[in-house]
């Protein structure tokens, strides 16, 4: 185990999603030894395929034989891939099968084709917030906390990453054995974040005013996208260098994201765009948050034969924005010295001139 080689081979899994696409450029552009990127999706991004070392491969990550045939000769998998969906837009069964057996594709994959390093993009709902609204505030990877997992995403997401970790160590041909460890972004935001361009959206529909719904004392924690990236090639570095003190290791993504709402720091990247909060505190009664959630989830069912009907607030997300779920470590610092490649200052003007584009293009289509 733990020898690095030159001219190395990196999959990509979701290489065309918000998260991937960003790993992509950074590997591109940071990774000295890197002879190819193979880009693996369901979705291809054709704009994508005119980068230099890029390789884009058509493929479905619930397939064993499209994972299998893109794994061969890889020295690193990435595993991105993934349905992001706290809305009910898939079925419990179909994120079960991405997020879970996809992973599964990918280790066995992995075991078959002798590809030794696999970084995983696991996700802080693994953890929490839980459905009771316990706080997480500003805590680390082994601050105790009881998680409850009750939807589809962040039960797959726990399965995934559990059978991640457990891989690690399994023989492979050759007498080698199969490294592996899994990245924890809290929220991520960036160029391209769909979320925030749905907000922006909303916004445009009520004359750019934004109405507070959370108290501003919910802390919500947020990583900027460049840093997740980032995160990933230095891990995926590390892992083979250090496969003993990295493989089955847990790691929280953090930068210097400050620590706010989750609709606070939203207004950080909508405000110079002429957005306006209104309240100090929250304007419209809980209560009424909730009884809207759940009448969402009543539409929902009762629209289900004709169309999916899955507006952003629902009791789950609902929750979520309302608890508190922050990291504060520097455990990738010690084990694989991460430090932030943007300031805050660097990563919001980056998505604030992205959003302020999408902005300039949206009025001139109007
Ligand atoms: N966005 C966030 O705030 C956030 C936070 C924590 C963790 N994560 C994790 O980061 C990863 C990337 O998330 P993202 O926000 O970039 O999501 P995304 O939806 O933008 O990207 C996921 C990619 O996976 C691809 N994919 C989906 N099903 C597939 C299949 N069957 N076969 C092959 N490819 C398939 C999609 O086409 C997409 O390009 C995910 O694993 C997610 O769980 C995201
Ligand atoms: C009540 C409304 C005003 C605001 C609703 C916001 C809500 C849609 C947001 C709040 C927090 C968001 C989640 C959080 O950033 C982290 C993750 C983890 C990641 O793995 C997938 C995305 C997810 C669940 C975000 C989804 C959108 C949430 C719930």
């Amino acid at each position: 185990m733990g020898s690095t080689s030159r001219n190395q081979i990196y999959l990509v899994t979701g290489g065309c999603g918000f998260l991937g696409k960003h790993l992509v450029q950074m590997l591109l552009e940071q990774e000295p030894d890197l002879a190819e990127v193979r880009v693996f999706d369901l979705h291809l991004d054709e704009s994508m395929r005119h980068l230099n070392r890029v390789t884009l491969i058509q493929g479905d990550i619930t397939n064993p034989e499209d994972v299998r045939t893109a794994v061969q000769g890889a020295n690193v998998v990435i595993h991105t891939a993934s349905l992001v969906d706290v809305w009910g837009r898939f079925s419990p069964e179909k994120i079960n099968a991405v997020n879970v057996c996809g992973t599964q594709n990918v280790i066995e994959a992995c075991v078959s084709e002798g590809t030794q390093y696999l970084v995983y993009t696991s996700s802080m709902e693994v953890v929490g917030p839980n459905t009771k609204g316990d706080h997480f505030y500003r805590g680390n990877e082994n601050t105790p906390y009881k998680s409850i997992h009750e939807l589809p995403y962040p039960v797959s997401k726990t399965k995934a990453e559990k059978l991640v970790l457990e891989a690690n160590g399994r023989p492979m041909k050759g007498g080698k054995h199969l490294v592996t460890c899994a990245l924890r972004p809290t929220g991520i935001y960036g160029e391209n974040h769909p979320l925030i361009k749905e907000f922006y959206k909303q916004g445009l529909l009520t004359g750019r005013w934004m109405f507070r719904a959370i108290p501003a004392s919910v802390e919500h924690g947020r990583v900027y996208v460049g840093n997740v990236a980032w995160m990933h090639l230095l891990a995926a570095r590390k892992i083979q260098e250090s496969p003993v003190s990295m493989g089955g290791q847990v790691y929280y993504c953090y930068d210097s994201s400050p620590y706010k709402s989750y609709e606070d720091f939203n207004m950080e990247i909508l405000r110079p765009c002429g957005f306006r909060l209104l309240g100090s505190r929250p304007l419209i009664p809980y209560f009424l948050l909730h009884l809207i959630a759940f009448l969402n989830v009543f539409l929902q069912w009762v629209l289900k034969p004709f169309f999916t009907y899955a507006p952003i607030l629902n009791p789950y997300t609902l929750v979520i924005a309302s608890t508190t779920f922050t990291v504060a470590t520097d455990k990738a610092q010690r084990h694989f010295g991460y430090k932030p490649q943007y300031t805050w200052e660097e990563s919001l003007s980056r998505t604030v001139k992205w959003l302020q584009e999408v902005d300039t293009q949206t009025q001139a289509g109007k």
